[in-house]
């Protein structure tokens, strides 16, 4: 690294080069350039602040020169600022007053960084922000503006490695092992940069050349000269004339890996049951853990028995899941697949992504297994490839750019491992994957559909993974009668067949998606339907009936909208319910459907007419882009409209509930209701339909399809819920039961402590109050301790307006504070904090209490915010208790509060994962030591778990004292 001592004198630029004092480099760079080696500059800038209104002054500059894939030279230099740098700007670069007192002012080094960057091409991670910030503070001193080409790292690595959790320099520095002595300090991160540039470069160049080509087609969308990077990997796998491998084919510009179908080849090994085979088996893998064989064994056994159910109660963090993929894997011998079922997606990926890979290293022999998720999580290639057809923006294109190379690698196509935040944005409505009936056996892609050939493996694997919502609606298909079936956290699968059987047709919803057609479809202003139809696209005829069905809807949803407010709403002036919900029967809604029949028959002939031309339209749109025969406007009018025709078709897919027919097969245990909003009669109202009662549901479409079923859970129910939980599930009472004993010694590897004095939450006057205390209390804890942190709340609306106090307060400028809903899914957290090099902070909800895996170091500190009580607001629990009420029972004490004593030690069980493990548990709930029921939350807990009940303004120092006794 070359530290600059400059003098004041102004230099020309010859000068400031010789001034490196480095000319023999110097030559050798001239001669580089003769050979035309590019030299790239790799630049890094830390300033006083990112404020674009002039303000803000550089306080170091770093450049790594990078020349044939490799570093040349570095230069690196402080910046006295003439200013001030803010405190946080000093504690995130480490770089402070002092440091900068006796650097040169960027006028006495400007001329020198000119001279430097100038024959370059200017690099970065985030283009935008550094090399408009070195321009403004040349063009400050009267310098020229730069005029280089630039690259942006963080476009082409989005590309290259479209697969990661996060992009932010340090992550990927991280992901790689770069060496990264000093994150945010310009000189280090410049390096790394470096380091990362010239992977990329040699990840595109590993590319075959149709790929390339497909990438340069939609690269002028990338940032300043990025484009430049691809055209050269491409233009040098031209020369090369590479066939692209076996592997790999191509169709349509779209490189896809070509479908393998694992042939199992037959073992013979006999299931381990004793301890000496099962350590034999284990070694150099996993741990002997007796309590963990014992369940392998008895599972294993269920698998061969003749009883059908199993329930099987495993303390957290016991290995449950290696527990029952043990005996499912020897199964496979017998010629029995096994099914897995998980609550949620982030358990889902969890399983494959740590677990199975653990399991192929312990079993001798090869297993095969699939994940089935719903088919909206696919992409159906067909669309995509017609998508790249039609002019998009820049964004869009970066993102059909990413999903090109994902689709190079990927053996699944399933969008979520692209880990985006969001998959809101348009283009995924309009690639996901409709299922397979909705796929034309005419296109290319049809051999190479991602469910369709999903849908083929599933038949012959080992394992099937998936979550109880899919589960719930496609167990007869992925059963088949012959499978067994592990559900993990069973306890949650009879509100999840609740929630499936549910559905909501809002009326308000139609209304407005047929105005956005009309209003384009009717338009006389611009360009309009006319203009397709003078390109032959459709006929006058056909264009009529079309509207005339949109028409339809437009006028006759609304109708029977008017219809039930008139009938069922009660509006009740200055209710402060934002919304209410009224119940309705079944038969309620067919008399008034029945009364008013002619509309309501039409309404239904009209949707069905549309499904019909929406599909031959689109099939004809297809044909037309392949042949080119629209212009510009229609191929623009039309993608407008089929994204808006496929919002109403949406919205329309429940009309068939109001089937007569549906209606009538519809008994006591569906629930209707009516929400809508008492004081605004013109905000939506919607129709809802759910089951009462999961148990019949389960026993008649989810258990017979299968052979042994075994339910798993950390504890199912305690002596008072087992009455209520075993009915929910269809249970029988002497049910086979198993239960494990915990092999940790909680009361040295845990603490807890809790707060004795939180405000009486039902009391508080609002919600913003209750975020402000909340903000408080983790400020605190957060400025006072530095432990790797989980929060546990109960509602994503209060993670984010923690997440916002806590932002404006600056500390997460000091702390990474991850937050569910904000920052990502919580798949992508969990990788994130998971992988973060810093101790961070992670704010979740749902699935981060239950199964979540946090070995060791990877969690100290568990906070929880509120006890987990659900809302008894939600109609489908106020029915719940309702029916507990009619039979006796007080539906507080037998279920809402052991249901959050249930999840509150689900929570817990995050903190303890290992025998090595330690941690320390926060309650910041009061009601945890005041509320006469406080001893259904603790003695849920280890007894030997040593708890301190202290104020709040302790719970720090507290905190502090159990981070010395574990050496944190
Ligand atoms: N025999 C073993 N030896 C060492 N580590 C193990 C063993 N079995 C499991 N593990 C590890 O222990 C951790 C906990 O396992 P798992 O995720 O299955 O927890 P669990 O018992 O399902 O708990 P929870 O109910 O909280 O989900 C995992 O990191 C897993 O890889």
């Amino acid at each position: 690294m070359v530290n600059l001592k400059v003098s004041n004198q102004k230099r020309n630029a010859e000068h400031r080069l010789e001034f490196l004092g480095d000319s023999a480099n110097f030559k050798t760079k001239l001669v580089k350039k003769m050979s035309n080696l590019q030299t790239y500059a790799v630049v890094d800038l830390e300033m006083t602040g990112t404020n674009p209104n002039g303000s803000e002054r550089l306080i170091q500059f770093s450049c790594v020169f990078t020349e044939g894939n490799k570093i040349v030279n570095t230069f690196s230099t402080l910046i006295n600022p003439l200013r001030k740098i803010p405190e946080d700007v000093q504690n995130l670069t480490n770089i402070t007053d002092k440091d900068v007192k006796n650097a040169p002012t960027f006028d006495e080094v400007a001329g020198t960084i000119y001279a430097l960057l100038s024959d370059t091409v200017f690099v970065a991670h985030n283009i935008e922000l550094d090399y408009r910030f070195l321009n403004s503070e040349f063009e400050r001193i009267g310098f020229p503006k730069l005029d280089l080409e630039g690259i942006d790292t963080v476009q082409l690595a989005q590309i290259a490695f479209p697969t990661l959790a996060s992009y932010r320099l340090g992550d990927l520095a991280h992901f790689w092992g770069f060496k990264h002595k000093h994150p945010h300090h310009a000189d280090s991160d410049a390096f790394v940069t470096a380091e990362l540039f010239i992977l990329l470069q040699k990840k595109l160049a590993s590319m075959p050349e149709a790929l390339l080509k497909s990438l340069l087609k939609l690269s002028d969308a990338l940032l300043y000269e990025t484009k430049q990077c691809i055209l050269q990997a491409y233009e040098n796998k031209r020369k090369q004339y590479e066939m692209l491998d076996k592997e790999h084919i191509e169709v349509e510009g779209i490189v896809l890996r070509r479908p393998r179908f694992e042939v199992k080849k037959g073992f013979n090994d006999k299931f381990p049951k004793t301890e000496a085979e099962q350590s034999r088996l284990f070694s150099g893998v996993i741990d002997w853990r007796k309590e963990q064989a014992k369940m392998m064994n008895d599972i294993h056994e269920h698998f061969n028995g003749a009883e059908k159910m199993l329930l099987v109660q495993a303390p957290t963090g016991m290995g449950k899941t290696l527990g029952y993929l043990v005996p499912g894997a020897y199964q496979a011998q017998e010629g029995d697949s096994t099914v897995v079922s998980t609550s949620t997606t982030a358990l889902l990926d969890q399983i494959v992504k740590e677990s199975v890979p653990l399991l192929k290293k312990i079993v001798p022999f090869d297993f095969t297994y699939e994940v089935m998720k719903g088919s909206g999580h696919y992409i159906d290639l067909e669309k995509f490839s017609h998508t790249l057809k039609i002019p998009m923006n820049n964004q869009t294109r970066l993102l059909q750019m990413r999903i090109l190379s994902w689709l190079w690698q990927t053996t699944t196509g399933d969008m979520d491992e692209l880990r985006l935040t969001t998959y809101r944005a348009q283009l995924f409505k309009m690639i996901k994957h409709a299922g397979v009936g909705s796929l034309s056996d005419k296109s290319a892609f049809y051999g190479l559909d991602f469910v369709r050939l999903r849908d083929v493996r599933v038949k012959f694997a080992d394992f099937v993974f998936t979550n109880h919502s899919y589960l719930v609606r496609h167990a007869e298909e992925i059963g088949k009668g012959k499978a067994n079936l592990i559900l993990d956290e069973a306890q949650n699968i009879p509100s999840v067949a609740m929630e499936q059987s549910g559905s909501v047709f809002d009326f308000d919803l139609v209304k407005i998606y047929s105005d956005t057609l009309l209003v384009s479809m009717e338009s006389r202003i611009s360009f309009s339907f006319e203009g397709l139809i003078r390109q032959h696209f459709l006929t006058k005829n056909e264009y009529r009936t079309i509207l005339r069905n949109i028409q339809t809807i437009d006028h006759s949803v609304p109708f029977i909208r008017e219809k039930f407010w008139e009938r069922y709403v009660r509006t009740k002036s200055g209710s402060k319910k934002e919304f209410v919900e009224t119940l309705l029967s079944p038969n309620k809604v067919l008399g008034l459907l029945k009364e008013n029949f002619a509309i309501f028959l039409k309404t239904t002939k009209a949707y069905t007419e549309l499904l019909g031309q929406m599909t031959e339209m689109k099939q004809r749109f297809f044909r037309a882009l392949d042949a080119g025969t629209l212009d510009h406007e229609a191929v623009n009018l039309l993608t407008d409209w089929f994204i808006d025709c496929e919002k109403l078709v949406e919205s329309m897919e429940k009309w068939h509930l109001l089937e007569f027919s549906e209606l009538e097969k519809m008994d006591e245990t569906t629930l209707v209701w009516m929400k809508y909003s008492p004081n605004n009669p013109k905000t939506h109202l919607r129709l809802c339909f759910s089951r009462l009662e999961a148990g019949k549901y389960l026993e008649e479409r989810v258990y017979g399809y299968f052979k042994h079923i075994v339910m798993c859970g950390a504890l199912l129910f305690t002596k008072k819920t087992e009455d209520y939980t075993k009915d929910q599930l269809r249970l029988d009472n002497d049910v086979l039961t198993k239960r494990y004993q915990s092999a940790f010694d909680y009361a040295h590897q845990a603490r807890a402590v809790f707060a004795t004095d939180s405000p009486d939450l039902s009391s508080m006057l609002s919600k913003a109050e209750y975020h402000a205390y909340l903000t408080d209390a983790l400020a605190d804890i957060i400025e006072k301790t530095s432990l790797q942190t989980l929060v546990l709340f109960n509602s994503l609306e209060d993670i984010e307006a923690v997440y916002n106090g806590l932002s404006v307060r600056g500390l997460n400028k000091k702390r990474e504070i991850l937050a569910q809903g904000v920052n990502g899914t919580p798949e992508k957290l969990k990788k994130r904090f998971v992988l973060t090099s810093s101790k961070s902070i992670l704010l979740g909800a749902g699935s981060f209490w239950e199964g979540i895996d946090l070995p060791e170091e990877k969690l100290e500190l568990l906070v929880i915010t509120r006890l987990p009580f659900q809302s008894p607001d939600s109609l489908i629990n106020k029915v719940r208790y309702r029916n507990v009420q009619a039979k006796g029972h007080n539906p507080f004490s037998a279920v809402s509060l052991p249901e959050a004593a249930l999840k509150f030690r689900q929570g817990f069980g995050r903190l303890i994962r290992t025998k090595d493990d330690h941690g320390i548990l926060a309650v910041l709930d009061s009601r945890i030591v005041n509320k006469r029921y406080a001893h259904e939350f603790t003695d849920t807990l280890p007894k030997n778990l040593r708890i301190d009940r202290v104020e709040m303004k302790d719970i720090p120092e507290i905190i502090r004292d159990a981070e010395k006794d574990f050496g944190f």
